[in-house]
Formats: structure tokens, C-alpha cells, sequence
């Protein structure tokens, strides 16, 4: 199944303005030459890249789910799993990544698949926490379709931990938001933690 992303190469096409001027100052502030010939069109680079990262600002949930809300039978949980995301930490601006997972259990109302992959990027392509993310998803899944329980668990490594700080490559950061029957019983939340849990690190 291909997946349209929400956010694409088209969210690259422009720069954040004013960016590449600041990534100019930045370069000088570290120490680097702006001028030398790897670095001139890095300011130009760094203000698109940041265009796709931070795209989700300027998206809707509207825009991520467009017409695909359906009306359905059925109250089976659904699970869509190993949703890859990519978001850059509030803290440091530094990338934090990995997988979200999310189910829930219909009440007339079931979304499109690629839908649920679109609605974690709208999230992830801001400045943010994993809990704040986690949280949006199920917001969103909730407010969409009003199911009997919506469940969400992420998965992510946050570089800022790795490559700095106190330097930990090998932990990984899981969070979870468990809504209606996912919350009230535990045999639900435990058929959806055992179809999803895993570290990402023993994948
Ligand atoms: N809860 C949460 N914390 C995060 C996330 N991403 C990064 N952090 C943490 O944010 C915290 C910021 O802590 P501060 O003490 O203000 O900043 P700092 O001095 O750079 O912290 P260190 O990383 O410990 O060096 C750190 O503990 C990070 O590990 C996230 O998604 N959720
Ligand atoms: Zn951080």
C-alpha cells in the first residue's frame, strides 16, 4: 500500500523566510566561513529543509483527512501499526523518531488507513514532545469518529539524548494515550500492547 504522505517534497519548494539570513549568522556564530564553497548554498538549504520540518504548522486536520471519514458496521478494533515518524525536539531542535502505533475500536465510524500515517506527520513536522504528539493523535481520533476507544503508543529515539547530553544511544522513549475501552478494560489494552510493543531498538 502506497501512503500519500501529507506533507511532501512540495512543502520543500519554498524557504522559511528569513532562515536562510539567521543560518548565515549561525555558521559565522560557530565558527564556520559562510563564503567557502560548501557552505555558500547551505542557508538556502537549511530554510527549505526546515520548510518540510516544520510543514505541520501550516496544515489542518482537515487538510490531513480530507473525505475520509466512512460510515461503517462493525466494532472490531482496528490497529494500524509501525507508522515511521520524524519530529524535532521543542527542547534542543534536535530530530527525535520512530514509530507510532494506533488502534481503535469503531462506532459507526472508521477513517481511511493512509489516514492515520497522515495525521502523525501533521503532528510530528512542528516542534515537539513525544507525550504532546501521542497525545494530538488521539485528540484527533477521537474528535474524527467518536469511537468506542482509541489507543496510541510511540516508539521514538530522541537524538538529543544520543549525541549529546548524557550521551544514551541506546534508549529508546515510549508514551501512550489509551481512551474509552482501551482505558476501562485491560484485556482491550493488552490485546492492543501485544500486537504493538516491541523497542525499536530489537526490531
Ligand atoms: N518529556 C520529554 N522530554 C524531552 C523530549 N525531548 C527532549 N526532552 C528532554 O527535555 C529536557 C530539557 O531539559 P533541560 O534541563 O531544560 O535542558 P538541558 O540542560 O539541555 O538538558 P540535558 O539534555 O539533560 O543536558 C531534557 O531532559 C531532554 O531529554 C520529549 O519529547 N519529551
Ligand atoms: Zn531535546
Amino acid at each position: 500500500m502506497t501512503i500519500e504522505p501529507v506533507i511532501s517534497a512540495a512543502d520543500e519548494k519554498q524557504e522559511v523566510p528569513g532562515l536562510s539570513a539567521l543560518t548565515h549568522d549561525w555558521l559565522a556564530a560557530i565558527g564556520e566561513d559562510p563564503a567557502r564553497e560548501g557552505l555558500t548554498r547551505t542557508p538556502h538549504r537549511v530554510a527549505k529543509a526546515w520548510s518540510f520540518m516544520t510543514a505541520g504548522y501550516h496544515k489542518t486536520l482537515h487538510d490531513a483527512v480530507g473525505e475520509g471519514v466512512f460510515a461503517a458496521e462493525g466494532s472490531e478494533m482496528v490497529i494500524v501499526k509501525d507508522i515511521e515518524f520524524y519530529s524535532m525536539c521543542e527542547h534542543h531542535m534536535l530530530p527525535f523518531y520512530g514509530r507510532a502505533h494506533i488502534a481503535y475500536i469503531p462506532d459507526g465510524k472508521i477513517l481511511g488507513l493512509s489516514k492515520f500515517a497522515r495525521i502523525v506527520d501533521l503532528y510530528s513536522r512542528r516542534l515537539q514532545v513525544q507525550e504532546r504528539i501521542t497525545t494530538q493523535i488521539a485528540d484527533a481520533v477521537e474528535g474524527l469518529l467518536s469511537p468506542k476507544g482509541v489507543a496510541v503508543y510511540m516508539e521514538g529515539v530522541h537524538l538529543c539524548m544520543a549525541m549529546r547530553g548524557v550521551q544514551k544511544q541506546n534508549s529508546s522513549t515510549t508514551t501512550s494515550a489509551m481512551r474509552g475501552r482501551f482505558r476501562s478494560d485491560p484485556r482491550t489494552r493488552a490485546e492492543f500492547m501485544s500486537a504493538v510493543q516491541g523497542t525499536l531498538r530489537s526490531r
